[in-house]
């Protein structure tokens, strides 16, 4: 498929998402991040100026922050707005049950946090994100946020929980390793296919040195994936 047919997908999911979700009455919107929720924010921008006007936009990157600003919208953050009417946001890969690997992009800590805050957590994805099993797609791994000077000893400790490949995510345009926008390391753990992904998730956090853990279990209520066909695949609990 190409990549104007993915973006295509990635459009028709997010309008679906942003029209079912965000109503005239919410007041505070959690912005996940990424390449799909670009088009959440166009969204929201051909909605109501006086509507946009009195509601606040939670984002959850320097990406999406930048993005809500250049468009005129106001932000906030969970600090000032703790209590989110609703988050939409991508992820890397959906199971069945609607669990998620997210942080692909590395934002995964204020993802979690913003969707946690949310009445309502809304995923929006193009249809290779849609799986039974994580891990089926997503083959890079659980991203996993760490503090810096920690990041040698939670690798050892991966590997010994059976992801030998777990590797520092080393960045591109810089020498050395990407840098959250939280000061902190990534740590890309592949598990093979993850059947019990809450599990995972419990073990993973007992790691003295994680910050947060790139699996999102039983918080999402509902799932967009834009299909090949044009058409809009959803997925509830
Ligand atoms: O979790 C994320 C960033 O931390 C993104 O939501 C995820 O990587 C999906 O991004 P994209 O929409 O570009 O495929």
């Amino acid at each position: 498929m190409s990549s104007s047919l993915i973006e295509q997908a990635k459009q028709k999911a997010a309008y679906q998402a942003v029209d079912e979700h965000v109503l005239p009455s919410h007041r505070v919107i959690g912005v996940g991040s990424g390449s799909t929720v670009v088009h959440v924010i166009n969204r929201l921008l051909q909605r109501d100026p006086e509507l946009n006007a009195k509601t606040v936009f939670v984002p959850t990157s320097f990406q999406s922050r930048g993005i809500l600003l250049d468009g005129g919208l106001k932000v906030g953050d969970v600090e000032q707005y703790p209590n989110v009417d609703v988050t939409i946001d991508g992820a890397d890969e959906v199971d069945s049950q609607l669990n998620a690997i997210k942080g692909g992009g590395g934002a995964h800590l204020q993802e979690k946090v913003v969707a946690e805050a949310a009445n309502k957590f809304v995923i929006v994805a193009d249809y290779r994100k849609d799986s039974k099993l994580l891990g089926e797609q997503w083959t890079k791994g659980v991203p996993i946020e760490v503090v810096p000077f920690a990041w040698r000893a939670v690798q050892k400790k991966l590997q010994d929980m059976g992801s030998k490949d777990a590797e520092l995510r080393m960045a591109v345009a810089k020498a050395g390793p990407v840098v959250t926008d939280n000061g902190n390391f990534l740590i890309d753990a592949p598990f093979g296919l993850i059947r019990e992904p809450a599990q995972l998730l419990k073990d993973l956090k007992l790691i003295t040195g994680v910050v947060e853990v790139g699996l999102f279990c039983n918080m999402a209520e509902i799932a967009y994936f834009g299909c090949e066909d044009g058409s809009v695949r959803i997925r509830t609990k």
